[in-house]
């Protein structure tokens, strides 16, 4: 399908990774999970882990889904999935983002997230509390 963002629920010691957005310049500053496109002729799990890669330089293992499709303007539709890291002493590091930040259950209503993201708070809390 096209038009889908895949987004990863990755959780370390009970705490959720979340990026802050470089770019563009009106969501400059807000958080989102890590992710991005998935492209032509790939699953979800392996675009998620590719962006993974690219976005924090770790390898992940992708598990299931997280909450319910959410809308994105332009059509477009985002899917959480929980993933977490191959070799749990791997620091993932901000490579294209402005910084990152491992967010506890109590802390989520509290970020600044990208607005597609804020519904999903209910989901992502329940997971960190599983
Ligand atoms: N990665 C990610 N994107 C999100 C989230 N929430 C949300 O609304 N989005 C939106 C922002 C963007 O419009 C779109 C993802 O764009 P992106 O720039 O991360 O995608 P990408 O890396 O594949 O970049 P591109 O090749 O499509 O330009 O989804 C989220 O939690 N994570």
């Amino acid at each position: 399908m096209d038009g889908v963002i895949v987004g990863a629920a990755l959780v370390r010691d009970g705490k959720l990774l979340t990026q802050q957005r470089a770019w563009p310049p009106h969501h400059a500053g807000q958080w989102e999970l890590p992710g991005g496109r998935v492209e032509e002729g790939e699953t979800d799990s392996y675009a998620l882990a590719r962006e993974c890669q690219e976005e924090l330089d770790v390898a992940v293992t992708v598990g299931g889904r997280v909450g319910t499709e959410v809308p994105l303007p332009g059509g477009k539709v985002l899917r959480v999935y929980s993933a977490a890291l191959i070799s749990p002493g791997d620091e993932p590091r901000a490579v294209e983002h402005t910084a990152l930040r491992w967010v506890g259950p109590d802390e989520l209503d509290d970020v600044d997230w990208l607005p597609a993201d804020r519904g999903l708070i209910p989901d992502l809390r329940a997971l960190l509390l599983d």
